[in-house]
Order: C-alpha cells, then structure tokens, then sequence
C-alpha cells in the first residue's frame, strides 16, 4: 500500500511559504519555511509498473487518482500522483538505494491539520519516524496516525529540527531528535509522568510559577523552628532505621511553607522485631508513598512472597507517617484505610496489637454491629479496616473520609479495571496507595495495567497507549514467527515497562526467611484407587459427554463438566453419587449435560447405596489419609493438623471422617461468618487447643492466614493453578511456626489429578512464579490432544509422574510402601 502527500503536492516540488506560529511557541523563527515533502514519482513508476503490466510503464498507475483514500487504521489519504514514464528517473544507483534503506531517524513534532488558515492550533504531540523513503506518524498514545511511502530519501535525509514539514495532509513541526535507543525502549511516548523523580520541565516550570523561599534560605531564616523540630526519635543510635531525606527536587514541591527538615526515624520499639528485608521494604514503601520515586507518583506494590511480613511492613509505615514528616516533623497524613478479604479483618487488628499493642494507635475495624459512621463519629480512631464486601457497601461514607493513605491487602484482586471494587477504590481521592500481595502480577500484560495503573494512576499513559507502545510489541515479540525486529523492539519494550514500574513494585521470596524457619518436608503421595473408584472411572471415560468431547463435538464447559465429575470421583465415590442423585429430576441444561455424563453410573454403586455411610476404603486417599491420620497422632501427640480441600463436599465427608475417629477438629470454609474466622484461627493456634486438626477450604481461607498451631498440612486434592497450593501450604510455614513443617500431597494414580499435578509442575518450571492465584480451570483452554490425554485412566502404570520423569531409581530412594494390597503406591520426596 502507498501513502502519499496532498493534491497541491503532485508536482513533486516544495514550495515556500511563511511558517506559521503555534500557540505558545517563539516566534524568533518565523521567517523559516515550510517544506512540503513529496512522493519521489520515480519510486511509484516503478513500483506501478510492477503491479499493473509488467513491463509496461503506465501513464496512469493509479486508478483512484484525484480521490482521498480511507487506509488500514482509518487514516485519510491523499491521491497518489500521476506517475509519468521515464526511464531515466527510475534508475538510481545501487548505492543510493542502500543509503535509502539504511536511514531511520526518530523525532518529536507537533502536528495539526494541513491549512492555509493564518492562525493555526497544534492539535497534538507526535512521533514521526522516517525509515528510508517512507515515514510514519505516531501519537503518543502509539497509534499512527499517518503514513508515507515513496518520498524523495533527499528530502526525509536533511530533516531536522525546527523545520516545519507538510506531509500526508499534515503539517508538522520539527521539535527534536529521538534516539533510536529512546524509541525503541517506548521512553518517548512517556508523558513525563513515568519519568523518575528529577523534575521535569514541567514539573519545575510549575514550580517555579508560583515561587517561594528555595530550602537554604527556608532553614536559615527560621533558626528557632528548626530547633523546635527534633525527629522523634533519635537517628544516631547505632540501630536506628532513619527515612531518606526529601532531595531538593521533593522539597521544592512539597516544603511550600519552608519548615525545616527533620529525620524521619522508624519507631525503636518496631526496629528491634524487624528482618532486613522488612527495614528496606518500609524505606521502600516510605519512598514510594513521599513521591520520591516518581514524580508526582505516591504509589506502592509491595509483592513479597506469602508470610514475609507484609502486615508489619504497612504498621510501620502507617504508625511513621501517622506522628512523622519531614517537613517540621508534621505528620504526613492522618487516617489510613486498610482494605483486606474478610476473614483478614480481624488478623490485621491483632498484627496491630501484636506489633505496637492497644494504647499508641486506635484501631476501628467495620463488622456488622460496627460501621462507618462510627468511625467518623469517634475521631480518635485512626486507622479504618474494612472488607472489601464492606467497602462496596458503605463507599459514600468512606469517600467523604479524607484518607491519606489506601491499603489493598492481597490486592490482586484488582487485577481487573472493570470490577466494581478496582472502580470503587479508583474512586477515592486518596492518592498514597499501596497494593499487598503474595501473587505475583506479571503474568497477564493487561492485569498488570490495572494494577501498576490504581497505584499510580496515569503512569504507563491511557490503557490503549500502553497496548499499543507495550503489550502489543511485547507480546508480538514472543510469537514464534516474529522477526528478528520484531523480537528486539519487544525486549526493549519489556525491559523499559520493568524499569518504569520496578521503581515502586517490591517482591522478594522466601528465602530471605528460610533462615529464621524451621525446615520444610514436602512429600507428594501418589494412591492407588479404589476398586470402585476405578469401576466408575472407566464407566465415566465411557460415556457419550467423554467421547463428545474427544472429537471436539461439544461446546462450553462440557469437558469441565467431564473434569469436575472425574475430580470428585478421586475425592470419593460417594460425593459422585450425591452430585447424580441430586440432579435427576433437575432441567437446567448444565445439569443436563452432567446428567448425560452421568446416565449408567448408579448402577456401578452397590444396591442400595448411601453416601452419608460411605466406606473410607472406596476412596484410595482416604484409605491413605486415615492411616496418616493415625500415624501422626500417634507418633507426634502434640503437633496438629491442617486438612486442605478445594471444596465444601469434600470437607463434609473429611469432618465425618473425624468424628468416626475421634479427632476433634474445627472448620473454616468460604460459609464461616467472616466475624468468627479469627476467632476459629486463634483458638486453633492456641496451645490450649484440643483441636487436632483444621478443615480449610483453601480457596475461601486460603489467603493471608496465619494457622502456625499446626506443622503438618495435607492437600487433599489438587488445583489447576500451584498458586492456590503455595497459598494454602503457607498457613502453617511461616514465621512464629514451632515445629519442622511436613506438607503431604496426596494423588490419585493414573488419574485426572496426576495429570492436573504434572501441568502444574510444567507451569512452575515454565513461567517460575508468574503464576495467577484466581485462575481457574474455567480460563483454561484444552487442546483436543491434552483432553485425550486427561481423559486417559493409566492403570497399568504405579505412577505415571514417576515413569515420565525417567528417574532411574528402582522404588526404594524416598518411597515407601508396597505396591500390593497397599493403597500408597509411591511416596516421593527425592526424585521429583
Ligand atoms: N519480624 C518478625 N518477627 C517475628 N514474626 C514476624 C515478623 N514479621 C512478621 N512476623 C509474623 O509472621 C507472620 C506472617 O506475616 P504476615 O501475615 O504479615 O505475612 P504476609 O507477608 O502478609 O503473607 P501473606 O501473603 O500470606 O498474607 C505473622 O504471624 C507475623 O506476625
Ligand atoms: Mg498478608
């Protein structure tokens, strides 16, 4: 496709005419002149004669001579012009031509609409970029906005600074050269919001319009004030973890009134609990929300792994910045609003209390019986918990709080822009905001937008900018058949989205904490199903849904249908039987579906079944976890046990387990009310405790608990996403835990669950922690090969992840067990 310039340009030659004056520019230049740039005529000939009839030169290339043509991104174009035949044009020296295509240069410019009006007005700021005879025009958002093929490489070669150039219908001003380097990294279409904390022309100019005392004379003439202003606490004591210092730059902005400069000095009282890695990520947190990292900027994403202490990392800074400033050592804000999941309402109340105990800071947490009003009621509380249900209940109370500064604990959750809690909490004024969480946020360019865009509103440009300047090339670049261009713009993209954001985005892992932990066991426990699991299991594999879904005949979510009903079987049979007893009279069409799936598989239970009298031997792993059970209670009378499950069915048949044994045990699922969850978690924690074991269902408690009163955890089943996994086995490894910590995985042979265990060991490998905790199996996409292969029931095999590994140990390194009547076929620990 050919651009070309406008009708009056046809002739191929510039014409002269008073350059005109952009708003707001100098006018010391007006006696320059206006270039019109033109197609070279030789290049379309030739590239006409190529198109139309070989060999013949054509007198009229151009069917649409004379019309303005709509292009690719809707750009209007102007008429390409007539071409006359001439033979000697058309040869131009090799050389030339390699001149030609080795030019690329970038500039800044201004542009508007090509006219003869007197007084013009720059419509915009834009990138034009000139590769050999053509050109591009880009807007700062990524967009071209015009285009160009064919020009005299003589007239795109000489352009420079300060000319003002007509082409494509455009006229354009020459603002500056860009360097390839600036281009290629995406810095150019920066707004200067992203730029770091050097003041940008801008923001100095803005500065400096409204003048003021600089800092030298501000602490010169105010000799008693800066006397009066003593940090609170000392910062030359040998541990003392003093805040950096505002620069100059921070001070010009924000010191309007001149005070004096006075250390900020974390409180002794919290140094002294403190880790290493926790002092820096406060002078982190502390840099971010002062603006020191980022003009303008006062956001935080503080993504340390799960149990490094993120809750102690935010009272610190809160309980600094809430008696601390420093300017004239006035405190930089005075509430704060903690955001948190429901059952962490209560958790982060007691970190408070653990850490800076009840008298230093009043606490208000909101909970059925204690609202908002409350809060604004009672004006000596300072800071304000609330879950994010809450929240959205009580906003028009909330946004009337002037807060200074925004928790979002486990924060991931706004990952989407378009939820009504990211739009809720955009909505506050508040514009210190920090995002908590132990989920990694890199794995979706558009998630992360929405992320890095609530803290810091504006800083990657409007979200179709940042598609078209990052994700796109990003993303482009990754594609097998990219090119070689194409991969190296998409590196230089990445690296400079990573430099722009890691200026306030923090995550260190776990091991900064291996070493005040006692050690881990993982051990992975593969189980041999039941005779009655693997009846029905082939029965399921048979049915017409299964077979459906294998020639890719059914739609939507009927292989997850297929997926959940193989699930539950692994859990037990007798969860199957339930889920096919309840929907037979049911007439929804999903049910319908599971309905089908499940035609024939009544029969397989024995006469007269019931699932509230299930046998544990028709479960392979339950068998297992009976006798695990056992063994720890009995070898180990005081430690305690976390029992996981993913769903509220296979809780109901683990807590029948412990009543038939005599373990006393207490539950937490997505149904406890949020007020008693802390309570349960407390009372479970508490050496006083009875309780043996905990029933979690990890993805309604998952996140953020602390449950150190137990050292042994059991997955029972498995989830598609590792993420929901680390989170759930992170309850119990983490600081303040006893004993060495023993997490048990427990498998079904041969089955689905192996399947989803080796996918998960893959994506770990694969993507290492860029992982998405709410991912579900819902937002996975299955090949009809990899249906084949979950939909295969290996019952040859004793352990399929353990053939494809291709370890050369015999079944003795790290396994236990027999492989008869026992139901434990493998115990790995050593060779995965
Ligand atoms: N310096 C410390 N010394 C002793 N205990 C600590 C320290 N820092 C944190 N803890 C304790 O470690 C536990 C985990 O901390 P916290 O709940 O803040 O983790 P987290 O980073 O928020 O993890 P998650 O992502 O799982 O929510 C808490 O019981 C907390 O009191
Ligand atoms: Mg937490």
């Amino acid at each position: 496709m050919r651009r070309s310039a406008a009708p009056s340009q046809v002739q191929g030659k510039s014409f002269k005419k008073t350059r005109f004056i952009p708003p707001g520019r100098s006018n010391a230049d007006v006696s320059k002149e206006i270039t019109k740039m033109s197609p070279d005529p030789n290049l379309f000939q030739g590239a006409e004669q190529s198109q139309n009839d070989p060999g013949v030169c054509s007198s009229n290339p151009c069917p649409s001579e004379g019309i303005p043509r709509e292009v690719g991104d809707g750009t209007r174009v102007d008429p390409l012009p007539p071409v006359h035949s001439a033979s000697k044009e058309i040869t131009e020296s090799k050389a030339q031509e390699e001149e030609a295509s080795s030019l690329l240069k970038y500039f800044s410019v201004v542009w508007c609409k090509a006219s003869k009006k007197k007084h013009k007005k720059w419509e915009g700021d834009a990138i034009l970029i000139v590769r050999g005879r053509s050109f591009t025009l880009k807007d700062l958002e990524g967009k071209d906005i015009g285009r160009g093929i064919g020009y005299k490489f003589k007239d795109l070669e000489n352009v420079e600074e300060g000319q003002t150039l007509i082409i494509g219908g455009k006229e354009i001003e020459i603002l500056g050269t860009i360097s390839s380097d600036d281009f290629n990294s995406g810095k150019c279409f920066q707004h200067g919001s992203g730029s770091p904390a050097v003041p940008s022309s801008q923001a100095a100019r803005k500065c400096f319009s409204n003048p003021f005392k600089s800092v030298c004379q501000s602490t010169q003439g105010q000799g008693n004030r800066w006397n009066d202003c003593r940090p609170r606490h000392n910062p030359c004591t040998p541990n003392a973890l003093v805040m950096p210092r505002p620069d100059e730059n921070h001070q010009w902005m924000f010191n309007r009134h001149c005070s004096p400069i006075v250390d900020v000095v974390i409180d002794p009282h919290l140094v002294h609990h403190l880790r290493p890695h926790q002092k820096d990520g406060i002078i982190f947190l502390y840099e971010c929300v002062m603006g020191m990292r980022a003009v303008g900027k006062c956001g935080a994403i503080l993504a340390d792994e799960m149990g490094l202490g993120k809750t102690l990392q935010c009272i610190s800074l809160i309980w600094t910045l809430q008696c601390q400033g420093p300017y004239g050592g006035k405190p930089v804000i005075k509430k704060t609003l903690i955001v948190t999941p429901g059952s962490l309402v209560n958790n982060w109340r007691k970190e408070f209390q653990k850490w800076l105990g009840s008298e230093r800071i009043k606490i208000f947490t909101v909970d059925q019986d204690h609202k908002v009003e409350e809060f604004i009621n009672a004006t000596f509380h300072s800071v304000l918990i609330i879950s994010y249900e809450m929240l959205l209940r009580s906003l028009d109370q909330i946004k009337i709080i002037p807060f200074g500064l925004l928790i979002c604990d486990e924060g991931h959750r706004l990952k989407n822009s378009s939820i009504k809690t990211t739009a809720a909490l955009s909505s506050l004024s508040c514009e210190k905001r920090v995002i908590l969480t132990g989920t990694p946020v890199q794995n979706d360019l558009q998630e992360f937008f929405a992320l890095v865009d609530f803290v810091n509103p504006g800083i990657l440009g409007s979200l179709s900018s940042y598609r078209k300047i990052y994700e796109e090339p990003i993303i482009m670049s990754r594609e097998p058949s990219s090119s070689k261009e194409e991969r190296e713009l998409g590196e230089r993209r990445a690296t400079e989205l990573t430099r722009l954001t890691g200026r306030f985005i923090l995550r260190r892992t776990q091991e900064v904490i291996n070493k005040y932990l006692p050690p881990k066991i993982e051990n992975v426990v593969f189980c041999r199903p039941g005779a009655l699991q693997i009846e029905l299991y082939r029965k399921l594999l048979r049915s017409q849904s299964v077979r459906f879904c294998l020639q890719g005949l059914l739609e939507n979510s009927a292989h997850l249908i297929c997926i959940g009903a193989l699930k539950k079987l692994c859990n037990h049979p007798c969860l199957l039987f339930s889920s096919v007893k309840g929907k037979e009279f049911s007439s929804s069409c999903e049910e319908n579906e599971e309905r089908n799936l499940c035609q024939g598989l009544l029969s397989v239970f024995p006469a007269g079944y019931n699932p509230l009298q299930f046998s544990e031997k028709e479960s392979g792993k339950l068998q297992v976890l009976v006798k695990l059970l056992a063994v720890i209670h009995e070898l180990r009378p005081t430690e305690k046990v976390i029992l996981v499950s993913n769903y509220r069915q296979t809780l109901n048949v683990l807590e029948e387990v412990c009543k038939r044994h005599g373990y006393a045990c207490a539950r937490l699922d997505g149904q406890t009310p949020v007020s008693q969850r802390q309570q349960i978690v407390d009372s479970f924690n508490s050496k006083y405790s009875t309780d043996f074991i905990f029933l979690l269902s990890s993805k309604a408690g998952g996140v953020g608990l602390n449950l150190i009163g137990g050292s042994h955890l059991i997955l029972y089943d498995i989830d598609w996403n590792p993420a929901t996994d680390i989170q759930a086995m992170s309850r119990v490894w983490r600081d303040g835990q006893k004993h060495p910590v023993h997490i048990y995985r427990l498998l079904t042979t041969g089955t689905i669950e192996e399947k989803i265990y080796q996918r998960q060991i893959s994506k770990q490998g694969l993507s290492g922690a860029v992982v998405d905790l709410t991912r579900s199996s819902e937002h996975i996409q299955f090949s009809v090969e990899e249906l084949k292969n979950l939909f295969t029931l290996h019952e040859s095999s004793h352990c399929v992840t353990h053939d494809l590994l291709d370890c050369e140990c015999t079944g003795e390194k790290g396994h236990t067990g027999e492989l008869s009547a026992d139901p434990i076929t493998t115990v790995h620990s050593t060779c995965l």
